[in-house]
């Protein structure tokens, strides 16, 4: 639940264009310990500023000349996609009331003022608008959560397909090509087990950074399992075009690791799927790139193969044609 010291923090505007009622609100609101509130007599200007403030209430008299409370209503929810307007409308006219309510307003407070009922609907007002805030937030967080390798902070395997399906729609439409990447470190479990879980924690996540730093702003970098990566580039013309990354990726994870005043080194091993030629689809595509990765494994580690490459030592066929 929002603490007290929340709720007096709120952002509140006041919007009446009568000054003497303006004046008025913005004192009670005062008095009430409330520290953070606007006023404007100005109506159509009301939904800019909610856009740049984002208050948590905006206390709106519904009997302006030229645009009125109703008008802001239909203004303000263009801005709040969630649907909740935090709208607590104020009326002179009984008959105003419902109507406010049907407009979108949560609550309203009928003039002239009773002064415990202003602050006990303001007050609830905000307690609510903050406590949907914080679950909005928490809703968010756990979306990330679930998305996200909590060591390293990279897409995990879930957002990894979804991008990846992204990335092979862009390049059905561009009719281009994508690849998939995947490296596997080599020789991690030696530092584990010499120097620690914790110390191969650090180099996990050295090792995320410098995938990222090596990588372009569009390409998908993701963690998918303990010593495993995959990274996802579109907009390619031909199966060379991974060939320097792929080099760039692999100098740089042997470039040494300082952890605990310690430098330590480990290698990348890593197979490359190209779209359409290795496959159209999602996860036989990072199937295919699994597939070469162990090729590169087997022929010493430290390396990249293609899955092209890995079919042709196989002598295997096409695994699907070229669209
Ligand atoms: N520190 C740490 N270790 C992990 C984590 N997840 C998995 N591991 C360890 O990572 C190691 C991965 O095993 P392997 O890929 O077989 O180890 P490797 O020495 O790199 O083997 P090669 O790939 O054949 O070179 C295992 O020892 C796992 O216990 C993690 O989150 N943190």
């Amino acid at each position: 639940m929002p603490s007290r010291e929340d709720i007096l923090n709120a952002r509140i505007l006041v919007v009446d264009d009568n000054a003497d009622n303006l004046e008025l609100m913005c004192e009670i609101l005062h008095d009430g310990g409330y520290r953070d509130v606007s006023a404007t007599s100005q109506a159509e200007q009301v939904c800019a500023m909610h856009r740049q403030h984002s208050y948590d209430l905006i206390l709106l008299d519904l009997q302006m000349p030229g645009f009125n409370g109703f008008q802001v209503m239909q203004g303000l929810k263009e801005i709040e996609q969630g649907g909740y307007l935090p709208v607590l409308a104020l009326t002179a006219q009984p008959s105003f009331k419902i109507a406010a309510l049907e407009a979108g307003a949560r609550d309203f407070i009928s003039k002239p003022f009773d002064l415990m009922e202003v602050y006990k609907r303001i007050h609830n007002m905000l307690e609510v608008r903050l406590l949907y805030r914080e679950l909005a937030q928490y809703s968010r967080q756990q979306q990330a959560l679930a998305l996200h390798d909590p060591l390293t902070g990279l897409p995990n395997r879930r957002l990894l397909e979804d991008r990846i399906g992204h990335v092979l729609q862009h390049a059905t439409r561009q009719q281009n090509k994508a690849a998939v990447m995947y490296l596997d470190l080599d020789g991690f479990k030696a530092i584990n087990d010499t120097h620690g879980h914790a110390a191969g924690d650090a180099v996990l996540k050295q090792v995320a950074q410098r995938l990222t730093g090596c990588s372009r702003k569009e390409d998908t970098v993701a963690r998918v399992g303990g010593d495993e990566f995959v990274i996802v580039m579109g907009s390619l013309n031909q199966l060379d075009d991974t060939c320097e990354p792929a080099a760039k990726l692999i100098e740089a994870v042997a470039r040494p690791y300082l952890v605990d005043g310690l430098e330590l080194t480990l290698s990348t091993s890593i197979g490359v799927a190209l779209f359409p030629d290795d496959a159209t689809e999602v996860n036989p595509l990072i199937a295919a790139a699994d597939g070469a990765l162990y090729a590169a494994k087997r022929s010493g580690k430290n390396c990249c193969c293609t899955a092209q490459a890995l079919r042709a030592i196989e002598g295997q066929p096409e695994a699907v044609s070229p669209a």
